[in-house]
C-alpha cells in the first residue's frame, strides 16, 4: 500500500466525527490492506511497534522539528517550524504546512504529484522507523535525523502530517483501540456470523450498526477483544481474524517474553468487598513497583535452571531486566518451567523493613552503575499472581487456584500472604498486622475472579488508610529564576480527560488542575529538567508546553473548585512527592477520579 493511500484514509478519519462511521472507515482500510495488514493495523494508532513491545523511536519533538526543518529546505530553521508550531498547535499541520516535495532530491524527478512522485510504501516507512529504532550510540541521532530528512523529503503534505504524527505516536484521527477492535471484528468476522450482505456498499452510514450486535457479532467481538488482551499485538490479531477466524483468534496464547497488561484495582473496604462477594482473598498491599516476571525453560520438566531465561516488565510492559539484575536472578534460580508471574518489586532496609516506594523508582530508572545501585537499595520480589505456568494459561482459573499454583513455583517468602475470609474482624486484624510491618495496606480480591488484563474492574479492591495522592501529567512548566535560572522549577499539572472516549489521549485529552513547585530539592529539579527539555513542544518566555508524558504523584491539602485551570478544579497547597516512573500519561487520574475525590472531601 502507498503511504499516500494511507494518509488520505487517515485524513478521511479525521475529518469524521462520528465514531460508528470512523470504525466503518478503519474496517473498509483494514480489507484492503493486503500484506501490510499487521502494520496499517499499528499506524491508524500512531505505533510502529506492537503495544507489548517497548522498542521506542527515540525522537523527540526537539528532533522532529530539526528534520522538519531540513527537509523544507535551506531557508526553514527549526527555530522557523516551531515558530509556526505555536500558531498551529500540532506538528502535523506545521508538516503540512511545508512543500517538501518539490524541494530537492528523488521527489523533483518522480511524477509532478506534488511530492508524493516516487511513492513511499507503508512498508518502506515502517523499515525505515525500525531501522532508525534500533540505532544507538554516537552518531545515532544524525541518523536518525537523516533517515527522517529522506522520508520527509519525498512526502506530500498530506503524508509529511502523519508522518509526523505517526512519528510522535499521536495520530489524531479519532481512532482509539476500541475502534481498532470493532474495525477487526467488522472487517474479517462480523460479516459472516451476520450472513452474507450484499448491499454492503450502502450500508457504509453505518445504519447497520445502530441495532444490538447479533449474539454471534458479540461472540466475534470478545473474540477479538480476549486475543488483543492476550497478546497486545494489534496487527498480529488483526491478520489472525483475517487468516483464521475465530477459531484462529481463540488459539492465541500468552507467550512467555511477551508482557500482558496488568490487572488493576479500585478503591475499597472490607464492608464493600463482603457485601459484594460474600468472602474475599485478602492480601498486603506492598508498597513497591508492580513487575510481571517472564521466565522461559522447558515445558514439562524439570531443567537444572541453566536453560532458564528471564525478563522482568514493569507495570507499562518496558523491559527492566537490566535494572533489576536480582529479581532475574531470583526467578532463574527458583524457577525450572516456563511461567508468567505477577508481583510487586519493593525496596527494603538491613532489617528488610520496607522503604518508601520512590526508593524503587531509582531503581527501575537505573540505567548506568546498576551494581552500585544494587549495593545502595535493596530489593525484594513479592509475587501474588501467576498467570501461566509449565505451557498452562491461567488467566481464567479464579484468584485462590493462580495464588496456589504461584506458591508452588516460588518460595515462601517472595509470595504474598493470602487470608480467604469472611469475616471483618479477621481482616481488619489482618489489615492491622500488614500496616504494622510497613506496608501501604490491605488488597481485597474476589476470590472467584478470573484475571482481566488492563482491567480496573471490581474484582480487586485496594485499601490504604494514608492520605490520598494523585497522579497527573505535566503539560508545561516555567523555567526558574536566580540560581535556579537553566532548571524548570514550576510544573504545570493536568489530569486526563479522555476517559472512556477514544482511549487514545488524542485531541484536548488533559484538563490543568494546578501548578506544583514545593516538595523539590535541588538535586530532584536537575533530575526533572533532564527527564523534561526533551519533551518542550513550545516556549513563550518563561513558559514551556510539553509534551504530556511524563506523571508526577503529587501531594494536596484540599481540591477546590476554580475558575483559573480549564478542569474547573485547582489543588490547594499541592506538593511533589515523586515522578511515576512506572505510569505514562495515559495512566494518570482521570478527571472524573478528581470529581469523586471532591465529592468525598
Ligand atoms: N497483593 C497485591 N496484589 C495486587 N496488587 C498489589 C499488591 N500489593 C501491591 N500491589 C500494587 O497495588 C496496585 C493496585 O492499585 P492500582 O491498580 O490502583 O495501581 P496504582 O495506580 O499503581 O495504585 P497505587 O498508586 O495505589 O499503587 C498494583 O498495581 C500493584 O502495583
Amino acid at each position: 500500500m502507498q503511504f499516500a493511500e494511507f494518509a488520505a484514509r487517515a485524513s478521511e478519519m479525521e475529518a469524521e466525527p462520528a465514531d460508528l462511521a470512523t470504525a466503518a472507515l478503519v474496517r473498509d482500510l483494514f480489507r484492503e490492506s493486503g500484506d501490510e495488514l499487521d502494520t496499517v493495523a499499528r499506524f491508524v494508532q500512531g505505533r510502529v511497534f506492537p503495544a507489548w513491545d517497548s522498542t521506542t523511536l527515540d525522537i523527540g519533538p526537539r528532533l522532529l522539528r530539526e528534520a522538519v526543518a531540513r527537509a523544507a529546505g535551506p531557508n526553514v530553521t527549526a527555530d522557523d517550524v516551531e515558530e509556526r508550531l505555536a500558531e498551529e498547535g500540532e506538528i502535523g499541520a506545521v508538516a503540512a504546512g511545508y512543500d517538501f516535495g518539490g524541494q530537492r532530491g528523488l521527489a523533483a524527478f518522480g511524477g509532478g504529484d506534488g511530492g508524493g512522485g516516487d511513492g513511499l510504501t507503508v512498508r518502506e516507512v515502517d523499515g525505515t522507523l525500525r531501522e532508525l529504532a534500533a540505532a544507538t550510540g554516537s552518531g545515532s541521532e544524525d541518523r536518525k535525523l537523516s533517515a527522517l530528512f529522506g522520508l520527509f523529503n519525498r512526502a506530500s503534505p498530506e503524508e509529511a502530517k502523519f508522518l509526523a504524527r505517526l512519528v510522535l505516536s499521536e495520530m489524531r484521527i479519532g481512532v482509539g483501540e476500541g475502534t481498532v477492535r470493532d474495525a477487526i471484528a467488522e472487517a474479517f468476522l462480523v460479516r459472516e456470523a451476520d450472513g452474507p450482505e450484499d448491499g454492503e456498499e450502502e450500508d457504509e452510514d453505518g445504519d447497520e450498526d445502530d441495532g444490538p450486535l447479533t449474539r454471534a457479532a458479540a461472540d466475534h467481538l470478545a473474540a477479538v477483544e480476549r486475543a488483543l488482551q492476550v497478546s497486545n499485538d494489534y496487527g498480529m490479531v488483526a491478520v489472525t481474524a483475517r487468516e483464521e477466524g475465530l477459531e484462529g483468534l481463540e488459539a492465541v496464547r500468552l507467550e512467555v517474553g511477551r508482557p500482558v497488561q496488568a490487572m488493576l484495582a479500585q478503591a475499597g473496604t472490607a464492608t464493600d468487598a463482603l457485601e459484594e462477594w460474600g468472602e474475599a482473598a485478602v492480601e498486603r498491599k506492598f508498597d513497591g513497583a508492580r513487575v510481571q516476571l517472564h521466565a522461559d525453560g522447558e515445558a514439562g520438566g524439570k531443567s537444572d535452571g541453566d536453560d532458564i531465561s528471564v525478563s522482568v516488565f514493569s507495570r507499562n510492559m518496558d523491559d527492566v531486566t537490566d535494572a533489576l539484575p536480582e529479581i532475574a536472578e531470583f526467578a532463574a534460580e527458583h524457577v525450572d518451567a516456563p511461567v508468567i508471574l505477577d508481583g510487586e518489586v519493593v525496596a527494603v532496609d538491613d532489617d528488610g523493613s520496607p522503604l518508601p516506594f520512590q526508593e524503587v523508582l531509582r531503581r527501575f530508572r537505573r540505567k548506568h552503575d546498576v551494581d552500585r545501585m544494587r549495593e545502595e537499595v535493596r530489593l525484594e520480589l513479592h509475587a501474588f499472581d501467576c498467570l501461566h505456568a509449565d505451557g498452562e494459561d491461567l488467566l481464567d482459573a479464579p484468584v485462590t487456584e493462580r495464588h496456589a499454583r504461584l506458591a508452588e513455583i516460588l518460595p515462601e517468602d517472595a509470595v504474598s500472604d493470602l487470608l480467604v475470609s469472611n469475616d471483618e474482624g479477621e481482616i481488619a486484624a489482618f489489615e492491622e498486622g500488614s500496616l504494622a510491618a510497613g506496608h501501604e495496606g490491605i488488597m481485597l480480591k474476589n476470590p472467584d475472579s478470573t484475571y482481566s488484563p488492563g482491567d480496573r474492574g471490581k474484582n480487586w479492591l485496594k485499601r490504604k488508610p494514608d492520605v490520598e495522592t494523585v497522579d497527573l501529567v505535566v503539560t508545561g512548566a516555567e523555567w526558574g529564576e536566580g540560581r535556579r535560572a537553566n532548571h524548570l522549577g514550576t510544573f504545570l499539572l493536568s489530569a486526563r480527560t479522555d476517559e472512556g472516549s477514544d482511549g487514545q489521549g488524542n485531541g484536548d485529552g488533559y484538563a490543568t488542575i494546578g501548578k506544583v513547585a514545593t516538595g523539590i530539592t535541588d538535586e530532584e529539579l536537575a533530575e526533572l529538567s533532564e527527564l523534561l527539555e526533551p519533551e518542550i513542544v513550545a516556549e513563550d518566555g518563561q513558559t514551556v508546553e510539553l509534551n504530556p508524558s511524563v506523571v508526577f504523584e503529587v501531594g494536596y491539602e484540599e481540591i477546590q473548585r476554580s475558575p483559573t485551570y480549564s478542569s474547573g478544579y485547582a489543588l490547594r497547597f499541592p506538593r511533589f512527592v515523586a515522578v511515576r516512573e512506572d505510569k505514562a500519561a495515559a495512566d494518570a487520574d482521570s478527571l472524573e477520579r478528581i470529581e469523586r475525590l471532591v465529592e468525598s472531601q
